[in-house]
């Protein structure tokens, strides 16, 4: 096993790349390889009683998980107050493709692009690693197109990443039912599931389940998959934040995947099963017929990709954009909860307006919802209105303010506030 490096001195510090949960991220020089690197700077003052020597010992042995789809750790190193994690450079993530307009994604390019995300958490897996936070922007993209997944294990050594941190408000769209509901033993299912939201999304071209609090993401989940019943899943109902949901059938998985073959919905489902027993494996996932039958999964290096990370160009701006959900007071768990259809009860947006991941809600010829209209005027399930507006289509375009928009962006502009003060108070 490498030794963690003493000095700093080997690398030459170039542009900051951006600033994530754990810190900033800078570009460099590695001059003892003439490897381009990048070089994550975690504040230990964050912690505060430092990062713990376990800790250390764990992300050492971070460094021992070799695979092409998973990121090299390259040097681990002490740096004043800071612990300084060394990562092969990577030129974009899976969050861009996804979002990038000019990008068409085939079939074939979303099968690759999901077993690359497979085979890396299928070592992981093997090794006993989990990530426990994994969504597109932790899936990092090399120049040869190779996808490899980044951040692994450190939520669990470093600690919950805090969901009110502006960084964090997306990464609840991608948790798993048993963690909503509090679950303190969960295992490698909390990454699969991630993995079908992620593979949901890839196909949708916008985040699929995306809760405004943990309440209302497991709304969220049972409004696509249904309620699940004691017999789906035997183990919820003694789960530490368990609440009932009021029943609501599971609408078609195909009527929000319009697009899908049979084998895609079929892992898909399989990937979101409720029950974290009965999920299917990263290695059971591989060996699915979805990857087995034409069209093969593209090439990497034939891959399309957005253009390389603008130079010196971080990325909270874009974080902090009106795309972020709102967060919402902490709901009162204790209490049974009412869920749509028509939107009665449940924490949902108080405005009634369901996020689309885009700065704006989407207009639809085909009954989707448009600017000041709720789902619920449709007397529609928000979640399948949703779902239908976008599948497998073009992105929509922005279309102009109105008052709900204005609303919306007031209500977002008090979150960043709200935001900015935390962290000044936690002096971040
Ligand atoms: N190995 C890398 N190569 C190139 N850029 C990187 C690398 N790792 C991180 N970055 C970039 O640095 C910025 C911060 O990354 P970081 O992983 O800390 O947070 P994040 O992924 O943006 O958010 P989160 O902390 O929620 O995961 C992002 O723009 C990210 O794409």
């Amino acid at each position: 096993m490498a030794e963690l490096s003493t000095t700093s001195g080997r690398y030459i510090k170039g542009v900051t790349l951006g600033e994530g949960t754990y810190g900033v991220v800078f570009k460099a020089l590695d001059t003892l390889t003439n490897r381009t690197v990048a070089v994550k700077k975690i504040r230990l003052g964050k912690y505060k009683e430092g990062v713990h020597v376990t800790a250390l010992r764990e992300i050492k042995l971070l460094k021992e998980l070799h695979d092409p789809n998973i990121i090299e750790l390259i040097d681990v190193y002490p740096h004043k107050r800071n612990l300084n994690l060394v990562f092969e450079f990577m030129e974009s993530d899976l969050e861009a493709v996804i979002k990038d307009r000019n990008i068409v994604l085939s079939s074939a390019d979303i099968k690759s692009y999901m077993q690359m995300t497979l085979k890396g958490l299928a070592q992981c897996h093997k090794k006993w690693v989990l990530h426990r936070d994994l969504k597109p922007n932790n899936l990092l993209i090399a120049t040869d197109g190779q996808l490899k997944l980044a951040d692994f294990g450190l939520a669990r050594i470093l600690g919950s990443p805090d969901r009110n941190f502006t960084h964090q408000v997306f990464a609840r769209w991608y948790r798993a039912p048993e963690l909503l509901f509090g679950s303190k033993q969960y295992g490698a299912g909390v990454d699969i599931w991630a993995a079908g939201c992620i593979f949901a999304e890839l196909m949708l071209r916008r985040p699929f389940l995306q809760g405004s609090s943990d309440i209302d993401q497991l709304g969220k989940i049972f409004a696509a998959f249904g309620t699940p019943r004691e017999s789906q899943w035997p183990d919820m109902t003694s789960l530490p934040d368990y609440v009932e949901y009021q029943y609501c059938p599971a609408p078609p998985l195909r009527s929000l995947f319009p697009m899908a073959s049979e084998d895609a919905l079929d892992i898909l489902l399989r990937m979101l099963t409720f029950d974290p027993k009965s999920r299917i494996t990263a290695q059971q996932a591989l060996e699915h017929r979805y990857f087995l039958i034409e069209p093969a999964p593209t090439r990497p290096v034939l891959l399309p990709r957005p253009p390389t990370r603008p130079e010196g160009k971080s990325k909270p701006a874009e974080v902090a954009s009106p795309a972020a959900p709102i967060v919402l007071s902490p709901p009162n768990k204790a209490r049974r909860v009412t869920l749509f259809p028509g939107g009665a009860g449940g924490d949902v947006h108080s405005s009634g307006r369901v996020d689309t991941g885009y700065p704006f809600p989407s207009r639809d010829a085909s009954g989707g919802t448009v600017p000041g209209e709720t789902p619920s005027d449709h007397g529609e399930i928000p979640m399948s209105v949703d779902m239908r507006t976008t599948a497998g289509q073009a992105i929509p375009p922005r279309p102009t303010l109105n008052s709900t928009d204005r609303s919306y962006l007031k209500r977002k502009l008090d979150m960043d506030l709200a935001v900015s003060h935390y962290q000044e108070e936690q002096q971040i």
